[in-house]
Formats: structure tokens, sequence, C-alpha cells
């Protein structure tokens, strides 16, 4: 299918056995935006990412990508444009490299865009061996940002992050925000951090009520100059060696 432009989400309800978690939880996401989800620990962040991305069941409501349901589209299509980022580590086997290589095989991934990896992984201050390491040999930050990279690099339309830099020092979590900033995917973003959403702007989704906020739109001084070569939108480097990664993933870190 063409890329799909808008995540709409209506009167959502999820539960957990007979307790209801989220109920008429109503938004709409369009490509290029920021929508932060905040509240307190186990208000049910995750669980929205997680149904979002039709990974769990949901007890009432409608979502919609251009107007069609998962259901509708097929649920690989789904996951393949709306990709959820898991907070925690990976539980994959293997490397990083083949998780990427193997999702070429998925269909649904088949003829997509594709990103520039190894731009990626550099971007995020990573070393390029990283990608040849088994997951278990990471550390928590650095399977942190080789998933997200991965994820990145698989160009979904909408990406569901569920606390990207949790495991990250300040200067790694400011790559993580600009490489997001410059993705043009729409971003729905768990965060704890105040001053991350006044970094980026943006909106903000307040659970449990779900009733949405306006962020004011924050320049940090605590950013750290970087310098020009670091600079560049890897998302406009495209590159010959791409076209060898072409292919790849339903969700990259589904587990
Ligand atoms: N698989 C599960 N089985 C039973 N209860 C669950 C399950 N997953 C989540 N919950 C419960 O649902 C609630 C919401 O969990 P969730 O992980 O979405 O919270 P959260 O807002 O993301 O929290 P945090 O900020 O601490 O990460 C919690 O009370 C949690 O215990």
């Amino acid at each position: 299918m063409s890329e799909a432009s808008t995540l709409e989400v209506r009167d959502l309800k999820r539960a957990v056995g007979d307790r209801a978690i989220l109920t008429d939880i109503s938004f709409t996401v369009r490509r290029g935006d920021i929508l932060f989800v905040r509240g307190p620990s186990g208000v049910g962040k995750s669980l929205l990412l997680r149904a979002l991305a039709y990974l769990d069941p949901i007890q009432d409501g409608t979502l919609l990508l251009d107007g069609k349901t998962p259901e509708e589209l097929g649920v690989p299509q789904w996951r393949t444009q709306v990709t959820y980022v898991p907070q925690s580590r990976t539980q994959q086997k293997g490397t990083p490299s083949e998780l990427y290589f193997q999702a070429q095989h998925f269909k649904a991934q088949r003829g997509r865009p594709r990103g520039d990896l190894p731009a990626i992984i550099a971007a995020l201050g990573l070393e390029q061996r990283v990608l040849n390491q088994p997951w278990v040999e990471l550390s928590g930050g650095q399977a942190q940002r080789v998933a997200l990279a991965i994820c990145l690099a698989l160009k979904p339309g909408f990406l569901l992050l569920d606390e990207p830099t949790s495991a990250l020092d300040h200067e790694a979590a400011i790559r993580v925000e600009r490489l997001l900033r410059e993705s043009k995917a729409a971003c729905i973003w768990v965060t704890h951090e105040d001053a991350q959403v006044g970094r980026i702007g943006g909106r903000a989704l307040q659970l449990p009520l779900g009733t949405e906020i306006a962020v004011d739109h924050l320049v940090s001084t605590e950013s750290p100059q970087l310098g020009p070569d670091e600079d560049s939108n890897v998302f406009n480097n495209e590159t010959a060696k791409t076209a060898q990664r072409e292919g790849l993933i339903e969700v990259a870190v589904q587990q």
C-alpha cells in the first residue's frame, strides 16, 4: 500500500482481565507530528503503544490508518507502518545485522524505502561493530539505540517510542532526539522527562484522561555542541549501499 499519512484513534479501551486501564482515548496523529504520552507509572502508557501497534487486543474502539482498520489493511501491513520500539532490551537471539537481514524477507516490507543503517548508527554515536555483536553482549544503552536505529532504517510512518532514551546519558539522548526530529515519521513518544518535552515541543496526551495539551517549545541550553560533520541529516543521505540492504522487517524488535 502507499504510505499512510494519518493515524486515528477513536474511543480506545484497553483492559487487563476485568480491570479497565484506558478508556475513551481518542486522538489523531499525522506524519511529522510528535505526540508525547505522559502520565504516572502504571497508568497504561506502554499498553497504549502496544495497542496502537496491534500487538495486544483492544477491548473497544477503533484504530484507523488513512481510514482503514488493522483488519482491513492486514496486520503485517499495519505493523510495517506503525512500529513499536520497546522500552527494554530486546530478547532477540543473534545480532542486529542478522535481524535487519532477516527482516528483508517479510512480505509487507518488500519494495519499501530504506534509511541508511550505518549512517544512523554513526549519528547515534555508536560504532559500526555493534551491528555484528550478539544482542546479549550489548549494554542496555547500546541495545536501546541499535533497536531504534533498525526501526528508523525501516522508515515506518509512525514510530511508537517507549521511553527511547531511558538507558542513555544526556549526550546520547540529545542525539536520539535530533534523529527523531529529523525523521519524517510521526512519533508517539512516552517520556517521564519534562525537559525532553520542552526541548522538542509538539503535543502531549495526558493519561489516564486522554486530554491533549500543547507543549511550549522551549530551547534547551544544555544541548551538547556537535560538529558540522555530525549534524548532517542521515535521512537525506541515501547511498548506494542502502540498495544492498533493501527489504526488511515487520517489527524489528517485536517480542
Ligand atoms: N501483561 C499484563 N498482565 C497484567 N497486568 C498488566 C500487564 N501489562 C501491564 N499490566 C498492568 O497494566 C497497568 C499499565 O501498565 P503499563 O506498563 O502500560 O504502565 P506504564 O504507564 O507504561 O508504566 P511505566 O511508566 O512504569 O512504564 C499496570 O498496572 C500494569 O501492572
